[in-house]
């Protein structure tokens, strides 16, 4: 893969831009990437050009293990993702809070969101946030009426659905708090949720690269704690093996590390890409459950925040 000098040098400038901007904690406004609609080349070009993906800022993370006293004054998060109707087998560890990053089923079926909120229902935390993924069909209004249209051609396993079923399947989440392009704040941290992801054969919350996605990314409030989306950023733990692709956001990424600065960011949807990371400002968490052949093998990820001081 070639770049031009003058391509290497405009990276360099926008390198010294964003360094200058995080040493002095400044956000900025985001634009689309040139590279956006390719992110393995984008990844190649800014970690050879800028480094930006590379250690000591940038590195893998070990997750915490289960039984980690909790230290005084901090909230423990629980996050998962991707569990795709396959509760049964999934032992839930101690913590005050849980996320749930999308794909909690494998159609948006009401039957299955009755059952994932019923395994809500069993879970002991305070608090329990949840987003949808691309497989939550019936969540994503727009995609459903163009599915009709189609006579389900492409979902022939939904066509016995009947809308009014499914036009209001959010109130079938009654045991935790769905977010979707909207925030809430508990125990002082504002937490932020987005379904949105990159287009993938045509399933829900599918949006093309680049300026789409931006528009959603920039409703993210500035001054997130917690960004919960399905998706991953460009280069953080977005890599599908047997494509050797990079298929993270580009525009996620320049949200997250130029202007929205979260101390967390939860995502999951490359299960591949289960694990920990960090750039050295936010926390990277991967938390799907599922393996790439969709069995509930990965544990989910526990991680402690110190409490917001409230005066
Ligand atoms: N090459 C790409 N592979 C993708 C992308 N999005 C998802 N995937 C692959 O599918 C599985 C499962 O995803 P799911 O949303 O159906 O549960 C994921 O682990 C990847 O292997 C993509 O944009 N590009
Ligand atoms: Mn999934
Ligand atoms: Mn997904």
């Amino acid at each position: 893969m070639a770049f031009t000098l003058s391509e290497i040098m405009a990276a360099r400038r926008q390198q010294s831009q964003a360094q200058s901007h995080s040493q002095r904690g400044n956000r900025t406004a985001v634009e689309v990437d040139e590279y956006s609609t390719n992110p393995t080349q984008a990844f190649t070009f800014y970690n050879i050009n800028q480094g930006r993906f590379q250690p000591p800022h940038v590195h893998m993370v070990d997750p915490m293990p289960h039984d980690t006293p909790k230290p005084p004054g901090y909230t423990r998060f629980v996050c998962i993702s991707d569990t795709h109707s396959r509760t049964d087998a999934i032992q839930m560890p101690y913590g005050d809070v849980f996320i749930h990053a999308g794909d909690f089923t494998e159609l948006g079926l009401p039957s299955e969101v009755k059952k994932f909120n019923d395994w809500l229902g069993t879970l002991p935390y305070d608090i329990k946030i949840v987003i949808a993924g691309n497989h939550e069909l019936t969540f994503d209004q727009e995609f459903m009426a163009d599915l009709i249209k189609q006579d389900f051609y492409y979902f022939p396993s939904a066509s016995k659905l009947k809308p009014e079923n499914y036009e209001n399947v959010q109130s079938l989440l009654t045991n935790c708090i769905y977010l979707q392009d909207s925030e809430v704040t508990v125990r002082g941290f504002r937490i932020y949720g987005s379904p949105w992801q990159p287009w993938y054969y045509g399933w829900g919350f599918n949006l093309p690269r680049g300026q789409a996605l931006l528009d959603k990314w920039n409703q993210i409030p500035d001054n997130t704690d917690i960004l919960v989306t399905h998706c991953p950023p460009l280069g953080f733990l977005d890599w599908v093996p047997k494509k050797m692709q990079r298929v993270g956001c580009m525009e996620l990424l320049n949200t997250v590390q130029r202007r929205v600065q979260p101390k967390l960011h939860v995502f999951g949807h490359i299960h591949e890409g289960y694990g920990m990371m960090t750039d050295g400002t936010t926390t990277f968490i991967n938390a799907s459950a599922c393996t790439v052949n969709f069995l509930p093998m990965n544990p989910p990820i526990v991680f402690d925040l110190p409490n917001p001081r409230t005066t």
